[in-house]
């Protein structure tokens, strides 16, 4: 195995995945630099949220090689995986999953109190962060107390409190209001600016992809590249399945 370059935290090559078998990814490549925000487009079903489950851990390629920060991913066993994505990672879902009977600032405090953090340190933290994500006034409402929109700041809360290495967001806004959905694009990839906090975002909205750094296309499993020819200066670019 040869390690992957210095200045990528993450690095995926050639990677398969089959669902059932039926393939989602087929012979994937990609690096994702330390700091940037990188969005993962392309249609439904192109295999976006399957590429995130396998650079976080979550699944193991069939074929085909992670690496976070120089050590491979795909060769940890599930333990191994599972500790990894507690310390070093955040997830974003499509849909806020919270806790019912936690309020807001309990559920955003949460992953600080499972790694052990003092009730007072982790309830601290978690109100910053719902001031900062606009909810600090609803700190002690419960999730069915509070809008969509307003649980999926909480959710996102939850995913940035612990100042992970990566954060991987599946479509975060997918479910909101435009309004809602550029407001919060902004302010999570502002906060994920000022912590260093990379960020491999998974959508299939072109006002979304436009805050990342980067964009990476999927078609049908594979990566697809935007390349200008030489010989079609000052025509649109065209792209190529690699
Ligand atoms: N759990 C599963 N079982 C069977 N097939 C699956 C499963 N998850 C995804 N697939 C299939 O794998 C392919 C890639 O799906 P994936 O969800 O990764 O794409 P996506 O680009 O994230 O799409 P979407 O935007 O709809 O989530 C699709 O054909 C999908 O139907």
């Amino acid at each position: 195995m040869v390690p992957p370059p210095d200045n990528d935290v993450l690095w995926a090559r050639a990677v398969h995945y089959s669902h059932s078998g039926s393939p989602a990814l087929s012979g994937v490549s990609l690096g994702v630099r330390d700091g940037e925000i990188l969005a993962l487009v392309g249609p439904r079903g192109s295999g976006k949220t399957t590429l995130l489950q396998c650079l976080s851990g979550h699944l193991t390629p069939a074929q085909g090689e992670v690496w976070f920060n120089s050590v491979p991913i795909h060769t940890m066993n599930p333990l191994a995986r599972e500790r990894l994505r507690i310390d070093r990672f955040g997830w974003i879902d499509p849909e806020p999953h919270l806790v019912p009977e936690l309020n807001a600032w309990e559920n955003t405090a949460l992953p600080l109190l499972l790694t052990g953090a003092s009730h007072r340190s982790a309830k601290k933290a978690a109100m910053e962060w719902l001031e900062r994500l606009d909810i600090g006034a609803y700190a002690r409402k419960r999730p069915h107390e509070l809008l969509q929109s307003q649980r999926q700041r909480v959710a996102i809360t939850r995913a940035l409190i612990t100042s992970p290495t990566v954060l991987f967001a599946d479509e975060p806004t997918a479910a909101l209001h435009r309004t809602d959905r550029a407001q919060i694009l902004r302010t999570l990839t502002a906060a994920a600016r000022s912590h260093r906090i990379t960020v491999v975002l998974a959508t299939h909205d072109p006002e979304v992809a436009a805050l990342a750094d980067r964009t990476v296309t999927l078609l049908d499993g594979r990566r697809v590249n935007s390349v200008r020819l030489p010989d079609t200066e000052g025509s649109p670019e065209c792209s190529l399945s690699v």
